[in-house]
């Protein structure tokens, strides 16, 4: 099957699309990728859906903003598709997976929001579109993320890594995915990723985000600070965990001057993925680690990961599309709903069993 994926992450930066050729187990081939950026306003708007979202904690009527962010997300996503269909090598698609735009993620209530319009998709693009992708797994009782750890482990096979391998997505929160020597996956949420850093240069008005690591690289970490934030109880917990990326507050580096405060931040993520090591299984020092998502552009943050964890290597280096690999999972993972295969894992999301996962949108 040739499948169109999307993934618009916490970053806010746009929408990543992706094509990618499988059967729903194995990677057969990939087609075109592009991202599109949200333009200012649209960014604003779903500024505004995800604040109001986080205001109102799932709770109450459905805030306004909703049916603004949802406009939005179906224009950019319908835009990014003609985009892609439209180069030569794209060929014709057959289904498409929708993440939508995730502005409340409350595992613990089995809560987790996207916004997105499926059914105005399907009729835009004319094909059937997977989406709700987290749903049947939070209703289990899983948490509903990470659902990329199938496709990472499809991938490493692809690939040709040798076990054990872990895949690091740094987006605006990171995740992991284990897999172990025999094949077992283990997954889950890290830490805060770039956000806390994105929120920390947007609050200065010093731009997006900390562009090259150039920030980081002229302040100093805070040690101390970095010792408060990893007292968080998150860290210690063992088992199936996600979050939300609005879960760590900024306050703790507000009394830092800006170089010194993203160096601190940037530090705290990969204290993160230090600390995550306990609950990997195998001995720390034999693990791969495969960097993929916006994070793996930052060299500080790619230094300091190297330095702490020892076999580093960006997602690139290995042949894949680091900045796309979430969008083929959520290709992968439509592949994967409308075969009856499973998504979701007790080893993944803490679900009771491998559970299957999405609904598909005819329009
Ligand atoms: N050149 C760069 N230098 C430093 N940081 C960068 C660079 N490019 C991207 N980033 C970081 O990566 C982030 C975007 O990462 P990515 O697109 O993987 O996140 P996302 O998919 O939105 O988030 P999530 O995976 O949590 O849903 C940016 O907000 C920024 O922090
Ligand atoms: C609720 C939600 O949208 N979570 C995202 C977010 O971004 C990274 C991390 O937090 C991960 O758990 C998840 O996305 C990826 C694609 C996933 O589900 O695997």
């Amino acid at each position: 099957m040739r499948v169109l994926g999307y993934m618009s992450g916490t970053s806010l930066d746009g929408v990543d699309a992706a094509i990618l050729e499988t059967d729903g187990a194995g990677v057969t081939g990939f087609g075109p990728a592009l991202m599109l950026p949200f333009g200012a306003e649209e960014r604003r708007v779903l500024e505004q859906a995800t604040e109001d979202a986080i205001a109102s904690d799932g709770h109450g009527p459905r805030p306004a903003s909703f049916a603004e962010a949802e406009r939005v997300i179906h224009d950019v996503h319908v835009r990014a598709a003609r985009e892609l269909l439209a180069q030569p090598d794209a060929g014709t698609i057959e289904l498409v997976g929708f993440h939508g735009q995730t502005v409340l993620h409350r595992p613990e209530r089995r809560l987790s929001i996207q916004l997105g319009d499926p059914d105005a998709l399907a009729v835009a693009l004319g094909v059937p579109v997977v989406a709700d992708l987290r749903q049947a797994d939070l209703a289990a009782g899983g948490q509903g993320a990470p659902l990329a750890p199938i496709y990472h482990a499809a991938l490493a096979e692809w690939a040709g890594c040798a076990r054990p391998v872990a895949f690091l997505n740094i987006g605006g929160v990171a995740n992991v995915t284990a897999i172990a020597r025999d094949g077992s996956l283990a997954a889950f949420d890290v830490g805060p990723g770039n956000g806390l850093i994105d929120q920390l240069v947007q609050a200065r008005g010093l731009g997006r985000y900390d562009e090259g690591g150039r920030l980081a690289a002229a302040g100093t970490v805070d040690r101390g600070v970095v010792e408060r934030l990893m007292a968080s109880p998150y860290f210690t917990r063992t088992g199936a965990k996600s979050l939300d990326r609005y879960d760590f507050p900024l306050d703790a580096v507000a009394g830092l001057a800006d170089a010194d405060a993203a160096a601190t931040l940037t530090a705290f993520t990969v204290a993160a993925v230090v600390a995550c090591r306990a609950q990997l299984g195998e001995a720390s020092a034999d693990w791969h680690w495969i960097v993929c998502g916006g994070g793996r552009h930052n060299p500080v943050m790619m230094a300091m990961l190297a330095e702490a964890l020892g076999r580093v290597d960006s997602s690139d280096t290995l042949g894949m599309r680091g900045d796309f690999i979430e969008a083929e999972a959520f290709a992968y993972l439509a592949a994967r709903s409308v075969r009856g295969l499973a998504i979701s894992f007790p080893g993944t999301t803490g679900a009771p069993e491998a559970m299957t996962g999405g609904v598909t949108y005819r329009g």
